[in-house]
């Protein structure tokens, strides 16, 4: 079934960490002339349109008739001439890809026998078809001619998110690998991990999503986590043992690439390496560049932009610091390469922990050693600079004024989804952590917990809530353990699962993101609209219908939501619990 093999037990066959000009087709879908031509003469409503056509003849001779036709226009074409030349020389977009039904798809996979509410359980089956949607495979003439083509040619099958992201994404499919395995979808979920390993092996590292336009920066790395899970579900320990060397080169990419230092530890932020605006937003990134009075000062902004986007939240106050030190303001006060962020720290230290795990099932005494004693270097670090005794939770930390980042983001508690923190400490953490959680009344929110507390119209602002971070949040208290945490996790979950079946009920799509003021309201604002689909969204659901479905009811569907308290404090708390109570918002 692969058009490129993935070489599981070859000797190092990792080469190189790639540049743009590996890529044949980045003249055209990366940068230069003809890019900023295209883009900047706005023809398409969603700018990713235009680097995601096929090219009709080859880069180079492409180039060759675009510099002809801007001689014999002046270099000043108009719109409509801009228009006509890509019409003469790019098909549509996704004409490289067709739509596949995974072979292993099944019709009644067992997480559904999970599942008694009847609404509920016929919702489950709804979202299980929908991977047969999000299935897609590239056609032959793309490993053929690569060079015609933005997409990275992968040798197996995919589950696309959705909408308008037509290819994978890196961190979007560690939540879509889980759904596919409690689909019974084993096939389908290995066929992408070893994609993602042949483009490690490839090019050194794997883009945010595959596209050619996306070869400088990544996403949150959880390859490994995708093979822990494939390996947890399948006990194919072997499947683990083939992909460490792969998995380590991984590792050590993001520490030589992304290492930054604070109060003396090492540790890692988000960063880009490649030059100008991100190819599929590059007239948006032009125009907010305006500010910017020097070339260099609009490369270091799109710099920023770019790591943004390697971290998935793109974009959000998370990033922002002004002159003042705070993260009020604008997308042009984004400084993400100056901000130590807490999820990337803890994800690394995972994943330390996970090939010291696998190494220890082929008996690699020394290698565990390694690992462990890299992890140990890392959750010291995270454990000195960003768990924060005061507040009660682990926070950026911000390079430029050498200070914490105050700011509520779910990331900041995601060192308990990782168990990025001493065992031992268990009680005294869920203690501060959930005086946390209540002086910032995140538990207040009908549609799920947002993703800040500020609304700045950018998508990973309030008020959108988004799936991977309910996830970390839920899974988080519920490794905590302790019976508060877990009682608070699963009302978190289940709260969640309902909101998303009001969603549903009422639209039958599911989406990207949702509204954390709105029991079953989607998300809005950013950059394009509001996708449906959605790959990692119906991973999430799929997982707690099979974790939550025995106990879940949704007749008298409500979100559950506790009063926020300043409403206690307007309507006094006696007032209040009766209105709730009658309402039914307890669960
Ligand atoms: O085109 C704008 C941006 O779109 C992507 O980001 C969003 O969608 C991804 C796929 O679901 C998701 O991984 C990411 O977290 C979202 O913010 C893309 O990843 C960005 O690089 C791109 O600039």
């Amino acid at each position: 079934r692969n058009v490129i093999e993935y070489a599981a037990d070859s000797e190092n066959t990792i080469e190189k960490d790639v540049t743009a000009y590996d890529f044949p087709a980045c003249q055209i879908y990366c940068y230069g002339p003809l890019l900023h031509t295209v883009q900047m003469a706005n023809i398409f409503r969603d700018s990713k349109t235009f680097v995601d056509m096929k090219l009709k003849k080859a880069p180079e001779k492409t180039i060759e008739e675009f510099d002809a036709f801007m001689e014999s226009k002046n270099n000043t074409p108009s719109d409509d001439d801009v228009l006509q030349f890509v019409n003469d020389h790019f098909d549509e977009k996704g004409t490289e890809l067709e739509v596949w039904t995974p072979t292993d798809w099944k019709e009644n996979p067992s997480f559904l026998d999970n599942v008694h509410d009847p609404d509920l359980k016929q919702w489950g089956a709804d979202l299980n078809a929908i991977w047969k949607d999000l299935g897609r495979k590239m056609k032959e003439d793309v490993s053929k001619n690569p060079d015609y083509y933005s997409i990275i040619p992968v040798p197996n099958p995919v589950i696309i998110p959705g909408g308008r992201f037509i290819e994978f994404y890196y961190w979007d499919s560690y939540w879509i690998i889980r759904g596919l395995l409690l689909s019974e979808m084993q096939d389908t979920a290995r066929g992408m991990i070893e994609n993602f390993l042949s483009i490690v092996q490839r090019i050194g590292f794997i883009p945010n999503g595959g596209r050619v336009y996306y070869w400088g920066r990544s996403q949150p790395p959880l390859l490994t986590a995708m093979v822990k899970a494939y390996v947890d579900f399948t006990k194919d320990d072997l499947f683990a043992i083939n992909a460490l060397d792969v998995l380590e080169h991984e590792f050590e990419y993001f520490i030589n690439n992304h290492t930054v230092q604070a109060k003396g530890h090492n540790l890692v932020a988000y960063r880009d390496s490649s030059t100008g605006p991100r190819p599929e937003s590059y007239r948006e990134d032009v125009e907010s560049a305006k500010i910017f009075d020097t070339e260099e000062a609009k490369e270091a902004y799109y710099s920023e932009l770019k790591s943004a986007a390697e971290s998935g939240m793109d974009f959000s106050s998370r990033w922002f610091i002004n002159s003042d030190g705070t993260n009020t303001g604008n997308l042009t006060q984004t400084k993400t390469r100056s901000i130590v962020p807490v999820e990337l720290n803890a994800i690394l230290y995972w994943n330390a922990k996970m090939i010291a795990e696998f190494h220890s099932k082929a008996d690699n005494v020394d290698k565990v050693q390694e690992y462990e004693a890299k992890a140990h270097k890392i959750l010291e670090a995270i454990q000195a600079v960003l768990w924060n005794e005061d507040v009660g939770a682990w926070l950026d930390y911000d390079l430029i004024n050498n200070k914490p980042r105050n700011s509520f983001v779910p990331t900041n508690l995601a060192p308990l989804w990782v168990k990025a923190y001493n065992i031992s400490d268990s009680q005294k953490i869920s203690t501060a952590v959930l005086k946390y959680i209540e002086e910032n009344d995140l538990d207040t929110f009908p549609g799920g917990v947002p993703n800040t507390l500020i609304q700045t119209g950018e998508q990973w602002d309030y008020p959108n809530v988004w799936p991977p971070m309910q996830y970390i949040l839920v899974e988080g208290l519920d490794n905590l353990g302790t019976p508060e945490a877990k009682n608070l996790s699963a009302r978190w979950g289940q709260r969640w699962v309902k909101s998303n079946f009001e969603a549903y009920r009422e639209t039958r799509s599911m989406f990207e993101k949702y509204d954390a003021e709105k029991f079953g309201g989607h998300g809005g604002g950013g950059e394009y609209d509001v996708q449906k689909g959605f790959g990692w969204t119906n991973g999430v659901i799929i997982e707690w219908l099979a974790k939550y479905g025995r106990e879940l009811s949704i007749s008298g569907n409500t979100d559950g939501a506790a009063p926020s308290k300043s409403l206690i404090s307007l309507l006094g708390v006696a007032t209040v619990a009766l209105i709730a109570t009658v309402a039914g918002r307890y669960i």
